[in-house]
């Protein structure tokens, strides 16, 4: 697998070998030890999610106050453009953004270390997103950050508007959410 640095160093890119022949293709979507290999500590994971979108959905800027939870995301139908928010208080990032996109065609992944807050756009009619956590889903302490926030300046490749859950219509701004 190739592993990529983004512009924000502990959020990585992760393209698995893709095996293809006459049937179709195999690849090893997860393999443990190549993992934390990659990542260069160990990593336990407890959880895996599966969301389907329609295009324009947005889902974030999500994370989790106390628990927080890494998040080892993929899509396996449509397009998505995925974004990671730096907001580990004494990172030299702190209050960045990197954002990449992710497909059912491209297979990339992208790993979101604990210590930031998570969102995707779907770009495409309709997209499944699949991700595995480092920790259990804990609501009391999730908090959310919104997707426009000024501050950070997202620059959703969106056409239209961004469809949200109740919950993300009222995310806080960078400067009032809380930060690790
Ligand atoms: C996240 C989660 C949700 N739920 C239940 C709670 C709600 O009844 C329903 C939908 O939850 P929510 O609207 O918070 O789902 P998303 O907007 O996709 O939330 C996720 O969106 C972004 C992309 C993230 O990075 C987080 O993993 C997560 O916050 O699923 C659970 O039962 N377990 C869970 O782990």
């Amino acid at each position: 697998m190739i592993v990529t640095p983004t512009a924000i160093a502990d959020v990585l890119v992760i393209e698995p070998n893709v095996f293809g022949d006459d049937r179709g293709f195999f690849f090893e979507s997860f393999n443990h030890a190549k993992f934390e290999a990659a990542i260069g500590k160990p990593v336990k994971f407890v959880q895996d999610n599966h969301s389907k979108s329609a295009e324009n959905v947005l889902r974030g800027m999500h994370y989790q106050i106390q628990q927080p939870q890494g998040k080892l995301v993929r899509v396996v139908q449509g397009i998505v453009f995925d974004v990671a928010v730096d907001i580990r208080k004494n990172s030299s990032t702190f209050g960045q953004w990197v954002g990449e996109i992710l497909s059912a065609e491209n297979k990339k992944q992208l790993w979101v270390p604990e210590g930031f807050a998570h969102g995707f756009v779907v770009l495409s009619k309709t997209a499944e997103f699949l991700y595995k956590t480092t920790d259990y889903y804990a609501p009391e302490f999730e908090r959310c950050i919104a997707w426009n926030d000024p501050e950070i300046d997202i620059k959703w490749p969106i056409n239209g508007a961004a469809l949200l859950s109740a919950k993300d219509q009222l995310g806080k701004s960078f400067a009032e959410a809380e930060h690790f």
